[in-house]
């Protein structure tokens, strides 16, 4: 079994190691099958002992750190390196403090921008979000017919995005490291309309994109993508923030041959859009065939 060992600062005060707390469970569920343990400088030496004593195959060691100070240049390596020699034959690797990490920047980036925003639109319950009375946001209907669009994310929300995009005739990319299967029987039946890259995403991918659509389930992904994007003057819509977006995407109902409806909660309320597609979907469809079967008779 592979283990993560993360090593963060003391501290007594009530609620300090929320965030702390929040990985520990995400790593717990995104990563079945791997011991996910906790320490503190000070018991760093007993706990990765008492970890390599267990039935682990390799260690990674995460100082929930940010900068590259005394403790993750001298102290943390002593303690590796020591241990090491005790235990060669179970690779311990030692990242480095988060403010190295090369997703961070753009993530502080983006939460600056986002504080920004806030204090433009405060967004505060749902219940006072939605009984905001104006909405600033403009309503078109966007021919892509040729154009390159790229969805970054291969998962179920990336999917439901391009199924929407095929119909519309764009140039579609996808890349993501994990591509949901569905992908491969929809490229089956549109080979010239998607391509799959199986791998992270790259700056590069942005190369005469006119659209792009950031759905990983990666905050400092999504982060960069957005930012590298507005560099390069793209469109953006972030399903998983949708102040962060130049557009949002409503539900969509079409009926007949020619009429097209659209729910938009501007953002707010998404699963309400969804709720009121499904009650209009219900209650409106013979209505408006009958409307259109009228239309065309006149
Ligand atoms: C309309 C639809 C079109 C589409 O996705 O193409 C759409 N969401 C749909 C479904 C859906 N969304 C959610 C659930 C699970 C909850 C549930 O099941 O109740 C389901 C249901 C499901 O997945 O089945 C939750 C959710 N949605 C967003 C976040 C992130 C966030 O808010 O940060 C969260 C998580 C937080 C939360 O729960 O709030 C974000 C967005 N979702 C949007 C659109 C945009 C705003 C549109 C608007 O407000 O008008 C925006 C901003 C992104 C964008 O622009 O794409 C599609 C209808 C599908 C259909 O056609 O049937
Ligand atoms: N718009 C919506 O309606 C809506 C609804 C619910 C959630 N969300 C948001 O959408 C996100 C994605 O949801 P999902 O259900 O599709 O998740 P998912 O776990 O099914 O898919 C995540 C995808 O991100 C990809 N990914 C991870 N790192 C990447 C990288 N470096 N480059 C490219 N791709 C990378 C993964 O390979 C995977 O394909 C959620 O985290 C949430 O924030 C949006």
């Amino acid at each position: 079994m592979k283990a993560i060992l993360i090593i963060a600062h003391h501290c007594i005060l009530p609620g300090a190691y929320k965030g702390f707390e929040e990985i520990l469970d995400r790593l717990h569920h995104d990563l079945p099958g791997t011991r996910v343990a906790s320490t503190s400088l000070l018991d760093l030496e007993n706990d990765l002992r008492t970890l390599l004593r267990e039935d682990v195959e390799s260690v990674t060691l995460l100082p929930y750190l940010l900068l590259n100070g005394q403790h993750t240049k001298n102290d943390v390596p002593r303690v590796v390196a020591k241990l090491q020699e005790e235990f060669p034959q179970i690779p311990i690797t030692l990242l480095p403090c988060l403010g190295d990490w090369k997703e961070f920047s753009s993530m502080v980036v983006c939460g600056i921008r986002n504080a920004q925003l806030d204090e433009k639109k405060p967004s505060e319950s749902l219940v006072s979000r939605l009984s905001s009375k104006t909405s600033n946001l403009f309503s078109i209907e966007l021919n892509l017919e040729g154009r390159n669009v790229l969805v970054v994310g291969g998962g179920r929300i990336a999917l439901r995005k391009v199924k929407t995009l095929i119909p519309t005739g764009a140039h579609i990319t996808v890349v993501a490291p994990q591509i949901d299967p569905e992908f491969e029987t929809l490229k089956a039946d549109e080979p010239s309309s998607i391509t799959l890259k199986q791998r992270p995403y790259e700056p590069l991918d942005l190369r005469c994109v006119f659209m792009v659509f950031i759905c990983t389930d990666q905050p400092a992904v999504n982060a960069q993508v957005s930012n590298d994007a507005r560099a390069r003057r793209i469109l953006v819509n972030n399903a998983c923030d949708y102040l962060d977006g130049d557009f949002i995407v409503p539900a969509r109902m079409d009926f007949g041959e020619n009429i097209a409806v659209t729910v938009s909660t501007q953002g707010r309320a998404p699963s309400l859009a969804k709720k009121l597609k499904q009650k209009i979907q219900t209650e409106w469809a013979e209505d408006l065939a009958q409307i259109e079967k009228d239309f065309k008779k006149e």
